[in-house]
């Protein structure tokens, strides 16, 4: 029988939850559109909404807080997340900014010209909103299997080297001033890319003089996969897979409050000195001195410390662990979910779930909202609400994932509160065909899934037929 792994740190500080009875959840529901976005995190059980900035600190980051250099220019505290981001990713030069659309801001505008095209392993929305406003077009060069939810595949977030080469031959390297490679890849599922895969884009991308920044949001989660999954890796640590990762790239953005587990942060980073120049004179306008863009010194302190937190072997085998111990019971209820599970999240396949749904009816919306007025369990949409509209014919776009992310929070919630999540999901299941669809009554113009709002397609206007109302908490 293969051995339980338990989690790697014990508990010092707790939050109380609240629970609402269904009647205070539906009106919660209610107030916020159907958006789970809009719900007030008063009103939650359990918050699966992201993993972005909810982590829970260790003591030592605690301890650090106090030790913060406050000082306007020159801080000590800069001077230890420099050292950290150097150390664990290998790059030469680093920039802090307040998170990590502030990188994707600065990293866009100065690479990019109009009429520009960057190809990436699947969009990420803040990401390609910068690269649009700036003038490019995304492609997505990640490989087919990673549109399927059902597909099997190890590294489902590699990159389809044919379609990067298409692309190159057919708009020129000239126009791609650089590819963008996430690993994970977000909304693929938290899909990982294997260091094979890395290689062969970085080899690719320097006979045609391109440069490779990776969104480096999840790359501990992606060494992690590497070590379990690639031939030649299961002996070495998870830092020093991170570090060869890394060495395949130019540069990267970084979203602090995912893998350097902290609340808010991130960077800049590249080894290009020009490059860094140029991006200082940017981090001035947009984020303050280069040594501390945007955050506190405090904050610097704890990152740094939660950048080399990250790769402890036992943290990171534990968080994955945790992300598949839910997964997987949802495998074995037959739920349809996205395989193989993720890295960061478990995503529920929002069509396969509720096949009586059109796409147009916002089936993972349906479903997320569903899922709250069940047990107040929050998740988000990843799905047509996401992916917006065409620039061009204003149309939807109409991605083939229509997903609900369960976003697992680092060191936050115990196997008992995925037990509560499973149970609530399986028993939604049992009564799918109750759950009716979504029309959108307001629609800002960008980024809408954020405060979209929404009201139930059905004639009485319930989401879940009341007789079939079935709570796990009340
Ligand atoms: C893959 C990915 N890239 C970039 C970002 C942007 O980071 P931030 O939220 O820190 O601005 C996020 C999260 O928002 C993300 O998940
Ligand atoms: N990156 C974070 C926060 C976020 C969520 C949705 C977005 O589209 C943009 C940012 C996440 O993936 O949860």
């Amino acid at each position: 029988m293969a051995r339980r792994i338990a989690e790697p740190y014990k508990i010092k500080s707790v939050e109380t939850l609240s629970m609402l009875s269904y009647d205070e959840r539906k009106e919660s529901l209610n107030r916020a559109g159907y958006n789970t976005f809009l719900i007030d995190s008063a009103d939650v059980y359990i918050d699966l909404l992201t993993d972005s900035g909810t982590t829970a600190m260790s003591d030592e980051q605690w301890g650090a807080l106090m030790t913060g250099d406050e000082a306007y220019a020159g801080s000590k505290s800069w001077k230890r997340l420099e050292s950290a981001v150097r150390e664990v990713y290998g790059y030469q030069y680093v920039l802090p900014t307040h998170q990590g659309r502030g990188a994707e801001n600065i990293l866009s505008q100065l690479k990019i010209k109009q009429g520009d095209y960057v190809p990436g392993n699947m969009y990420f929305t803040t990401t390609r909103a910068h690269q649009e406003m700036n003038g490019a077009t995304f492609v997505d060069i990640i490989i087919d299997e990673a549109h399927d939810p059902a597909v099997d595949h190890p590294f489902k977030g590699n990159v389809d080297i044919g379609k990067l080469q298409s692309l190159i031959d057919k708009v020129g390297a000239d126009k791609i001033p650089y590819v963008c490679v996430a690993v994970t890849v977000n909304l693929a599922g938290g899909q990982p890319v294997s260091m094979e895969n890395l290689k062969e884009v970085y080899e690719l991308c320097k006979a045609h003089k391109i440069d490779v920044m990776f969104d480096a949001t999840r790359c501990v989660e992606n060494a992690y996969f590497i070590k379990e999954r690639e031939d030649g890796y299961e002996d070495r640590t998870v830092a020093s897979i991170l570090k060869e990762m890394m060495s395949y790239s130019d540069g990267c953005t970084m979203s602090g409050k995912k893998d350097c587990l902290v609340n808010i942060g991130g960077f800049l980073a590249m080894n290009d000195e020009e490059l860094y120049i140029r991006s200082r004179e940017l981090v001035v306008v947009y984020e303050g001195m280069p040594s501390y863009g945007g955050m506190a010194g405090r904050d610097m302190e704890a990152m740094a410390i939660g950048i080399r937190e990250a790769v402890d072997d036992h943290y990171i085998a534990h968080r994955i662990g945790q992300v598949r111990y839910l997964g997987q019971q949802l495998i074995d209820a037959n739920i349809p979910i996205v395989q193989p599970i993720g890295g960061h999240a478990v995503f529920l396949d929002a069509r396969a779930f509720l096949p009586h749904l059109q796409q147009e009816d916002f089936p993972a919306q349906a479903l997320a909202a569903a899922l709250y007025l069940d047990s107040g369990v929050r998740s988000m949409e990843r799905g047509i609400i996401s992916a917006g509209r065409n620039n061009e014919t204003g149309e939807h776009n109409k991605p083939n994932l229509e997903l609900v992310r369960l976003t697992i929070p680092r060191r936050v919630y115990t196997n008992n509160h995925m037990d509560v999540v499973a149970d609530s999901i399986i028993e939604l299941y049992e009564k799918r065909e109750t759950i009716c669809g979504l029309k959108m009554v307001y629609e800002p113009p960008t980024l809408r899934f954020f405060n979209a709002r929404f009201a139930p397609l059905s004639e009485n206007g319930e989401l879940i037929s009341e007789e079939n109302r079935k709570m796990t908490i009340n």
